[in-house]
């Protein structure tokens, strides 16, 4: 906004320069001279630009934030860089959310903390129960994600659920919210059973002599969440995805976006404060730029087809059926076909517009929901006790037809091992942080907040507050969940999957996949420490920074040991 600004100011002073509107600081009648684009004129506007350059840039960067702000009286760190903030601090920190848990914990009942970013960008966080309900929920659509969070994962999802606002974000959201309502949910967790099914029997054919497996859960389940997502939102083997442009398939593709290389993740990093992702002709920049096309022109190929055989099948006056979900279940896109079909007026959804929803419902399902599983892994191989306790629930259960449990009116309705996920929820929080900006001027909780100002949303803040948790809100305790008491019991004391008018579409979803994962692992193995693990005992495991997953640092692995009979 400034460089436009400066740009327009310079050329009208250039012009007015040139043509002799002003001289010897008197006003003159206009000689509009043709000559403009001489070398004269370049030099007088680079001057013009400079010098006003600097002038905005110090106004924006020392005298607004440091003098003038209505905000710069908000709780906050003050120990600022003079020019990036608290931005490399954050950037090195061992933990994404390690400085705003500890000015938390210095300021845990101001509704805002407020840091200075990269060039002293003011910063709000999100700091209490009420103020994430009031933003969350009560003043929602005064709010939008702002330019940097579409920087972050927009390139991957385009202009999806995650990121339509308004009205084109409610009308969305009224046809994605069909396909995960418990009906829809019923038609899917056939593809989920039959996708953890496999892969249990994977990792059985894994296992050694002594019967057992070392797995990285990050890795791992970063890959079956895949798998899952694929057959449960596509209704596809991701395997059979390739673009034969491109040496990446369509898993090798995603991989390269969301788990990017150190260099590639530091420059997604900055690329969120400056936009700068255009610019860079690295390798580790460019190839990033290469998968996220190549994920589009996959995703429009398989909404193409399926478009088209739905159409096909339904002149036929056929039941459609995904071709690789046949006698197992229904798959999201087939949903939103039919939903779209089906649906009157402007409601239905465009090819272009389900590629921008499948693909949102990919990247915010998927490494989130593996991200969540490992730290359940994590949970189950340090607390053995509670794999016993899940364990003993699931004894209780009868199996029906092909060995599998009820789920909803048995694994879904077990009370501990709802606790022991709702605690990893909390206790882990798989998302670093999500961005707001308010459209308009805006009070909250008395703090006015001016349009534009970056508003941070960071689940753990109040997810693992003492103020409402308690002392032990550190403390990984699947009991708490059957008592809660004051604060603890408001829907916004957890902030995992937000809440209000945007809370997550697909929170059902995760929970209906992750249990299924737990089923048939802990039905089949013993999930145990490696010594490494062992040696964090109770401790959390140093954690990846920059990252938009609160995730182990370079993976975590677990002993997968076969159980025998239970
Ligand atoms: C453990 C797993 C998950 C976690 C922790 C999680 C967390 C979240 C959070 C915090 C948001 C709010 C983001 C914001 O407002 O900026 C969100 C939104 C969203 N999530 Fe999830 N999510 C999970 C799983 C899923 C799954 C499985 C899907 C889809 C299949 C999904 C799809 C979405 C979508 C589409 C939105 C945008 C909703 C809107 O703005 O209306 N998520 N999720």
């Amino acid at each position: 906004m400034d460089f436009q600004l400066v740009v327009l100011t310079s050329v009208m002073g250039t012009v007015a320069w040139a043509s002799g509107i002003v001289r010897d600081g008197q006003p003159q009648v206009p000689k509009l001279d043709l000559a403009l684009l001489s070398l004269d004129n370049l030099y007088r506007f680079l001057l013009l630009f400079t010098a006003q350059y600097v002038v905005a840039k110090l106004y924006r960067v020392v005298v607004y934030p440091h003098f003038l702000s209505p905000l710069r009286h908000l709780p906050g760190p003050k120990d600022n860089h003079p020019f990036f903030g608290q931005f490399i601090k954050i950037l090195l920190d061992p933990s994404p959310i390690g400085l705003h848990k500890k000015w938390h914990s210095q300021w845990p009942h101001a509704p805002f903390i407020r840091y200075l970013g990269l060039f002293n960008e003011e910063t709000l966080i999100i700091n209490t129960p009420e103020a994430h309900k009031e933003v969350l929920q009560t003043h929602c659509y005064s709010f939008v994600k702002p330019s940097q969070l579409y920087r972050m994962v927009g390139d991957i999802t385009g202009m999806g659920l995650l990121f339509s606002e308004g009205d084109i974000h409610k009308r969305q959201r009224r046809v994605l919210i069909t396909l995960f309502t418990l009906p829809a949910l019923k038609k899917i967790l056939p593809v989920f059973q039959d996708s953890t099914e496999r892969m249990a029997r994977f990792l059985e054919d894994q296992l050694d002599q002594d019967g057992r497996v070392v797995i990285d859960t990050v890795d791992s389940f970063s890959k079956v969440a895949l798998d899952i997502a694929g057959k449960a939102l596509m209704g596809v083997e991701l395997d059979s995805l390739a673009n034969p442009r491109s040496d990446l398939d369509f898993r090798a593709s995603f991989h390269r976006t969301l788990q990017p290389p150190p260099l590639s993740a530091i420059i997604s990093f900055i690329n969120t404060a400056v936009p700068v992702r255009r610019w860079i002709p690295l390798e580790a920049n460019t190839g990033y730029i290469r998968a996220t096309q190549n994920l589009r022109r996959m995703m429009r190929v398989v909404i193409d087809e399926r478009v088209q055989q739905y159409r096909e099948c339904k002149q036929r006056g056929d039941v459609f059926e995904s071709p690789a979900l046949r006698g197992v279940g229904r798959d999201v896109l087939t949903l939103m076909v039919e939903e779209s079909a089906a649906s009157k007026g402007d409601d239905g959804l465009g090819a272009d517009e389900m590629v921008d929803q499948v693909l949102t419902l990919l990247a915010g399902g998927h490494e989130s929901s593996a991200t969540a599983l490992t730290w359940c892994m994590y949970a189950l191989a340090t607390r053995p006790e509670m794999q016993e306790r899940i364990r003993g629930e699931l004894k209780g259960l009868g199996r029906g037809a092909g060995g599998r449990y009820d789920y909803w009116g048995g694994v879904e309705t077990l009370p501990f091992l709802h606790n022991f996920l709702r605690e990893v929820m909390r206790r882990w929080s798989p998302i670093v942080l999500s961005l707001r900006e308010p459209v308009e001027d805006v009070t909250i909780c008395g703090t006015f907040i001016p349009k534009g100002t970056v508003i941070v949303f960071n689940p753990s803040q109040v997810n693992l507050c003492r103020a409402i948790w308690g002392d032990d809100a550190e403390e990984f305790r699947p009991e708490r969940w059957e008592t809660l008491k004051g604060e603890a019991a408001s829907p916004y004391a957890l902030e995992t999957f937000s809440n209000g008018p945007r809370i997550c579409v697909g929170k059902s979803f995760a929970y209906m996949e992750i249990k299924c994962v737990l089923v048939d692992i802990l039905t089949r193995f013993r999930v145990l420490p490696t010594p490494e693990v062992a040696r964090y005992g109770l401790e959390d495991p140093p954690l990846k920074n920059p990252s938009m997953m609160v995730v182990p640092k370079g993976g975590l692995n677990v002993v997968l040991e076969r159980l025998g009979e239970w």
